[in-house]
């Protein structure tokens, strides 16, 4: 189990977990890693999603109606893992579920469950001190999320921390898909190559092949959400998978 990019671009692929359901997120991850996603992003479903647009805000809104909490994306984790073990697994959540089940306990718990990393999107490197002890102590990658705003000092200490790869986001915002990538993605990761060896994907607004080749041009890996969601939100779920798995594979057809 490892953090990996084998073919160029790499693909990460964000999941809300639980939407529509548990069984049907484990049936999509699944077939993510079978058409060629290298990381998959286990979201973890949160009543104030501040980063995410409309997509991942009504996904967010039906997996916590159906009540899926942390500890059912720690359960998933840990069946990905069994089923295939050598498939990159992050954890994505925000904050407050991991505060309120206590830092120490999840990092211990996201470890054991066999997860690579963690990307938690309101975590600021200022004050990550125990949340990267907590990493260390448990071989987790801390994934971080540096933006076009962020100043060459905060992308220096972002990159300074982080590992498995660097997330670079395209443009300032929400999460949501978009007509073409934005132009300031490739001056973010030429920005963040001075600092780091790391591989760097971008994301947000990333959702097709055509975006994906572009964001090869300039970086390691590509990373799609809102597409996949709002795929996963029209197809009924017993297609699902097989719809997300032909999607998965055109992207870098
Ligand atoms: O949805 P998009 O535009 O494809 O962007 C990726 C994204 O979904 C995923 O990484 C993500 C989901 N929620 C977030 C909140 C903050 C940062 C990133 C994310």
């Amino acid at each position: 189990m490892a953090i990996e990019f084998k073919k160029k671009p790499g693909i990460v692929a964000y999941l809300t977990v639980g939407d529509p359901d548990l069984a049907t997120t484990k049936d999509i991850a699944l077939a993510a890693i079978d058409n060629g996603a290298d990381v998959i992003e286990l979201g973890v479903p949160f009543s104030d999603p501040l980063a995410d647009g409309p997509v991942i805000q009504r996904a967010s809104e039906r997996a916590v109606a159906r009540g899926v909490r942390l500890t059912d994306v720690l359960e998933l984790a840990k069946q990905l893992r069994a089923a295939r073990p050598t498939a990159g697994l992050v954890l994505f959540s925000y904050l407050n579920p991991v505060v309120r089940m206590g830092m120490k306990t999840f990092c211990a718990r996201a470890a054991e469950a066999g997860a690579d990393g963690v990307l938690l999107t309101d975590m600021i490197v200022e004050e990550a001190g125990e949340y990267l002890e907590g990493m260390k102590a448990n071989r987790l990658a801390p994934i971080f999320l540096a933006a076009p705003t962020s100043p060459d000092a905060r992308l220096k200490a972002i990159a300074g921390v982080s590992q498995g790869f660097v997330y670079a986001i395209s443009r300032v915002g929400i999460t949501g898909t978009q007509q073409k990538v934005a132009g300031d993605a490739s001056e973010l990761v030429s920005r963040l190559r001075q600092f780091t060896k790391l591989p760097i994907a971008v994301g947000f607004g990333i959702s097709n092949a055509e975006h994906v080749r572009a964001v090869g041009e300039f970086a390691d890996a590509a990373i799609v959400g809102s597409a996949l969601v709002a795929l996963i939100e029209k197809t009924p779920p017993p297609e699902a998978s097989t719809v997300i798995g032909q999607f998965i594979a055109g992207l870098r057809a």
